[in-house]
C-alpha cells in the first residue's frame, strides 16, 4: 500500500482510528505549505514509526495532531475528537505529546538560562495529580529517575527521562513521540521501547513515533508513514510493504525513499530557480487559503 501518491495508512472507517487526518494541508505564515494533502489513519494498539528527511514535516505533523495548532474540526480528529477544539483530550491526559521543545523550558528560564529556583524532580514527578501511585513508581524505575534530582543541574539526558516520566504517568489512549529517546543511553531507549510496546498490546494505547534512530524499531513498529514533499508518500501496515519484511530492510528501504525524496527535492529546486515567477505564486495562494493563526 504505498506509492507516489499520499497514502492512507489504514482502510478503517474514521471512527473506529485512534489517530485520523483527511488530507491535511498546513502552512506557516508566509511560506510554502510544509504538509499538503496528508493523511494517516491508525487503528487503536498500532505503533507508528514516522519517518522522512529533516525538514519533511514529521513536528509540524505531530503538533497539528496533537492539537498545538488549529486546524478545521474534519481534518484532524484523535479518538474521534479535534484536538485543538476538545481541551478535554489533553487536558484529560487521553492524548500526550512529548517533544524536543519541552527540553528547553523545563529547568530553565528560557534556552539556555537555568532557572535560579531549585526544583526537584520528586516535585514535578510527584506533583501530577490523579495519578496512580503503581505506575508513576514503575515509570520512576523503568526511567531510572532519582527523585532527589535538581531540574537545573542535570544532563540532558537526564532531564529527558524527568520529561518522559511526566508524559508517561496518566495512561494516554494516544502518545505522539518526538525524537524524545535522542539524549538516552541504549538500555534506556530500549527498556522505553519494551514499555510502548506493552503499553498499546495490554491497554490498546496508540503510538506515533518520529525519529532518525531506526535500532530496534522493526520489530516494534506496526506502521510505517514516510513523509515526502508534503505528503505521506510511503507506508502502511508493516505486513502489507514487502520490502521491510526482516530487521535489516527498514534502515536500506528508508535510505532508498529518502534518496529518492532528496533527488526529487533537489530537481524541484532546480526548477523553481529557472522559474521562481510560478512559485511566487503558488505560495501566495497557499497563504490566502491555508494560513493558520492560531498556536497553542
Ligand atoms: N515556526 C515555523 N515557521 C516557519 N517555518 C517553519 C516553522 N517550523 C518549521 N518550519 C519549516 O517547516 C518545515 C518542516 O519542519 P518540521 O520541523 O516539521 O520538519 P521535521 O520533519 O520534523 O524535521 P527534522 O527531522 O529536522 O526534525 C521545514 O522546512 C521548516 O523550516
Amino acid at each position: 500500500m504505498h506509492g507516489v501518491v499520499d497514502v492512507v495508512l489504514d482502510d478503517a472507517p474514521e471512527p473506529s482510528c485512534a489517530v485520523a487526518v483527511d488530507a491535511l494541508t498546513y502552512a506557516y505564515p508566509g511560506c510554502d505549505a510544509v504538509l499538503r494533502d496528508w493523511s494517516l489513519r491508525l487503528p487503536p494498539g498500532s505503533r507508528c514509526l514516522l519517518s522522512g528527511a529533516n525538514g519533511a514535516g514529521k513536528t509540524t505533523a505531530l503538533h497539528v495532531i496533537a492539537g498545538k495548532t488549529m486546524v478545521n474540526e474534519d481534518v484532524v480528529r484523535v479518538l474521534g475528537r479535534p484536538p485543538f477544539h476538545d481541551i478535554a483530550l489533553t487536558c484529560g491526559g487521553e492524548l500526550s505529546y512529548l517533544g524536543a521543545q519541552w527540553r528547553r523550558n523545563i529547568g530553565s528560564a528560557g534556552a539556555d538560562v537555568p532557572l535560579q529556583g531549585d526544583i526537584s524532580a520528586r516535585k514535578m514527578i510527584e506533583g501530577v495529580a490523579d495519578v496512580d501511585p503503581a505506575r508513576r513508581e514503575r515509570l520512576v524505575k523503568l526511567l531510572d529517575v532519582d527523585l532527589d534530582w535538581s531540574m537545573k543541574a542535570l544532563s540532558d539526558g537526564q532531564r529527558r527521562r524527568v520529561q518522559i516520566c511526566l508524559g508517561l504517568l496518566k495512561p494516554y489512549k494516544v502518545l505522539l513521540c518526538d525524537e524524545i529517546t535522542v539524549d538516552l543511553d541504549i538500555l534506556g531507549r530500549l527498556d522505553l521501547l519494551e514499555f510502548f510496546k506493552e503499553e498499546c498490546e495490554v491497554r490498546g494505547a496508540t503510538i506515533v513515533y518520529a525519529t532518525h534512530i531506526f535500532d530496534g524499531m522493526a520489530d516494534w513498529m506496526t506502521h510505517l508513514a514516510f513523509t515526502s514533499n508534503g505528503q505521506l508518500k510511503y507506508g502502511g501496515a508493516k505486513v502489507d510493504i514487502p520490502e521491510i519484511q526482516g530487521t535489516k530492510h527498514l534502515l536500506s528501504t528508508i535510505e532508498k525513499w529518502l534518496r529518492i525524496d532528496r533527488d526529487e527535492r533537489r530537481a524541484r529546486e532546480a526548477a523553481e530557480l529557472a522559474a521562481p515567477t510560478a512559485k511566487k505564486i503558488d505560495a501566495a495562494s497557499h497563504f490566502q487559503t491555508r494560513h493558520m493563526a492560531y498556536y497553542r
